[in-house]
């Protein structure tokens, strides 16, 4: 059988910056040949970055993608890779399709380019468009209509672009009819919790249909609201793991696959789903035979409270990175969900970057002043006392205010303090806000909602518990200090705007909440729904009318880390002006 090395970078690459994107290709290239690759490959769209939104509607910026695409060709020749295939993602054009939105030339393709010999040697789009959940490529590409297939060192490689194997139909049995021993596909797939389950069995299944060897790249790292986890997979024809890369890590598989040999006679023309076969032979010859050294390895599993986790690290590291900040500041409170924000901020960006602010009130108890300065002891991170009392008198003295816009003004108080200090100090400012408080709206506007990011957004209030004790445990298996004190995680919940205020007073218990929340707001269910599912008639009503009563709000927050199927952001878009109530 004819063998291959191939090297699967699963690499991260930032939206917009093409020449930084081109410098990572062309030095993961340089890795990837010193391991004696003969098939390089990266993630979709990594020249320009993944997802790009409305740029992908900007002629200037298709150009200089298309530019930057002939420009890192000539590179990699210039640089002595010229004859080492490399498989890249970038933003292109159609030649032929209809423009979109008014666009003088041609239509945005989500495209693949096959780079050799210092030239662009074959291109092709992604034939499956993707166009639910947090994706809109109906909105920006037309779809590909060719079935490429490389032929190199004797075996027929035919090339995919992620929704393309998640779709049935195209390129799949195309792959089959076109008689390819491996199928290769470029990924850009954001993390879920448990997609990674998913996605293993989508590949087994997928490479079984196709009955060729499939290699699945992935990509890793984090844009705006999205995080790539990684874990690219391989998989032989019987759906049997080859290799699996490790989840949240930067990296290069390189692997040698036995594979079989292309016909003699190539297939030709139209196969499935009218997909027009487009072929590049580079060379026939197989390789002569030798010893297999890399056989590929399977990655050790993050465990799911690990995953979560994980994710949210890299995902507020990649914001902050990604955006030019280097520090984050944290309205420190005592409770869970501060602390979990500090906590992970200690990890994405090192507890010497992260800065929190005690901003005790007439209200605040003892333990929550005592709780956040043993937080900062516990992580080491930067910790100041700002009392609010002075300013809050000052108000008070000028308006009269009482009820909900006083206890209100103790929360606008800090969030302008975090604010100012941001503005003084260059620290962007994270929003502590978790799924359940923003479902049913429990935050001040323009107060505890400020914020350049929220990283646990997407969190439910039951899971943030769980978190915290998992990241306090697995300080302790480390024999390092777990930073979450005891006391956060154990104390009812309570935004202490009144004396004595507990969350309960105006929320159901948590678990009740969080299990109504997980039926209408991530499985879309109506009132009559989940009171079948065995919930108080009374309680569904009136928290389905604090959720659709608070998209107001939500639309305000800021951005933060998407882990669930549905977050709080491009998953989930709902009216703001909306009469439609649920009536259980
Ligand atoms: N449809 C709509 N479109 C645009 N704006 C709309 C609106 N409906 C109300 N508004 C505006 O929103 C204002 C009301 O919102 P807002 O000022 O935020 O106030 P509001 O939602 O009434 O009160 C905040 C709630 O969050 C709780 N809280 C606060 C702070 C921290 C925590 C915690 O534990 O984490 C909880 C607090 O106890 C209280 O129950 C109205 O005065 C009105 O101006
Ligand atoms: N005394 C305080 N000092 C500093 N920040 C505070 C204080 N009280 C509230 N905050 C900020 O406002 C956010 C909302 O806090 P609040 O205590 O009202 O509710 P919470 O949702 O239970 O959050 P937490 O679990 O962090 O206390 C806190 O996470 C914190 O960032
Ligand atoms: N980039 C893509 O085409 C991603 C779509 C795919 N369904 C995924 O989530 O992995």
């Amino acid at each position: 059988m004819p063998q291959l090395r191939l090297a699967m970078n699963q690499i991260d690459s930032t939206v917009g910056d093409l020449a930084g994107n081109a410098e990572a290709v062309v030095r993961w290239t340089r890795h990837s040949a010193e391991q004696g690759a003969h098939l390089v490959a990266f993630p979709e769209m990594v020249l320009t970055g993944y997802p790009v939104e409305d740029l992908a509607l900007r002629q200037s910026f298709v150009e200089a993608s298309r530019a930057a695409l002939k420009a890192l060709a000539a590179r990699l020749a210039d640089e002595g890779f010229g004859e080492l295939p490399v498989i890249v993602g970038y933003l292109d054009r159609s030649e032929s399709a209809a423009p979109k939105y008014g666009q003088p030339a041609g239509a945005p393709r989500n495209a693949g380019a096959v780079l050799h010999r210092g030239e662009v040697a074959l291109t092709y789009a992604k034939h499956h468009l993707p166009n639910y959940g947090v994706f809109d490529e109906f909105r920006y590409f037309v779809p590909g209509d060719t079935m490429p297939v490389l032929r190199l060192h004797g075996v027929d490689i035919a090339l995919a672009i992620c929704e393309d194997l998640w779709q049935d139909g195209g390129r799949v049995p195309a792959a089959r009819s076109a008689g390819a021993g491996l199928l290769l596909s470029i990924n850009a797939s954001p993390y879920e919790r448990d997609k990674d389950d998913t996605r293993l069995e989508l590949v087994r299944k997928r490479a079984q249909e196709a009955g060729c060897t499939t290699a699945y790249l992935a990509m890793i790292g984090g844009q705006d609201e999205l995080v790539f986890d990684g874990d690219s997979i391989v998989v032989d024809r019987h759906g049997e793991v080859v290799a699996r890369a490790p989840q949240f890590a930067e990296g290069c598989v390189v692997l040698d696959l036995d594979l079989p040999a292309a016909a003699a006679e190539p297939v030709t023309g139209v196969v499935d789903d009218g997909l027009r076969i487009d072929r590049l032979v580079l060379s026939e010859e197989p390789l002569p035979a030798y010893e297999p050294e890399l056989a590929g390895g399977y990655a050790e599993r993050l465990d799911d409270d690990e995953e979560v986790y994980s994710a949210l690290v890299v995902g507020l590291r990649a914001y902050a990175a990604k955006n030019g900040f280097s520090s984050v500041l944290i309205g420190l409170s005592g409770g869970i969900d501060s602390a979990l924000v500090a906590a992970i901020a200690c990890d994405a960006l090192g507890a010497r970057n992260v800065y929190g602010v005690s901003m005790p009130s007439k209200y605040s108890s003892d333990h929550s002043k005592d709780d956040a300065a043993e937080l900062a002891r516990r992580t080491g991170l930067n910790f100041r006392t700002i009392p609010i009392a002075p300013m809050f008198d000052a108000y008070m003295s000028s308006t009269e205010l009482t009820g909900l816009a006083e206890e209100n003004l103790q929360s606008r108080l800090r969030g302008t303090l975090l604010m100012a200090i941001s503005n003084q100090e260059g620290h962007i400012v994270l929003a502590p806000g978790n799924k359940s408080e923003l479902a049913v709206g429990y935050s001040t506007l323009y107060g505890d909602s400020v914020g350049a990011y929220g990283p646990i957004k997407d969190v439910y209030k039951t899971s943030i518990f769980r978190l915290a004790e998992w990241r306090n445990r697995a300080a302790v298996e480390r024999g390092q200090t777990p930073p979450i004190p005891e006391n956060s995680i154990s104390k009812p919940p309570s935004a202490e705007l009144r004396p004595g205020q507990v969350d309960t007073d105006s929320l159901p218990d948590y678990p009740v909440l969080d299990a109504i929340l997980a039926l209408y707001v991530d499985r879309d269910q109506g009132a009559d729904a989940i009171v079948a599912a065995g919930f108080d008639r009374e309680l569904v009503t009136r928290t389905l009318r604090m959720v659709d009563t608070a998209e107001y709000k939500r639309r305000q927050y800021p951005p933060g880390t998407k882990i669930s199927p549905k977050g709080f952001g491009k998953d989930r878009r709902l009216p703001i002006t909306n009469r439609w109530r649920e009536q259980a």
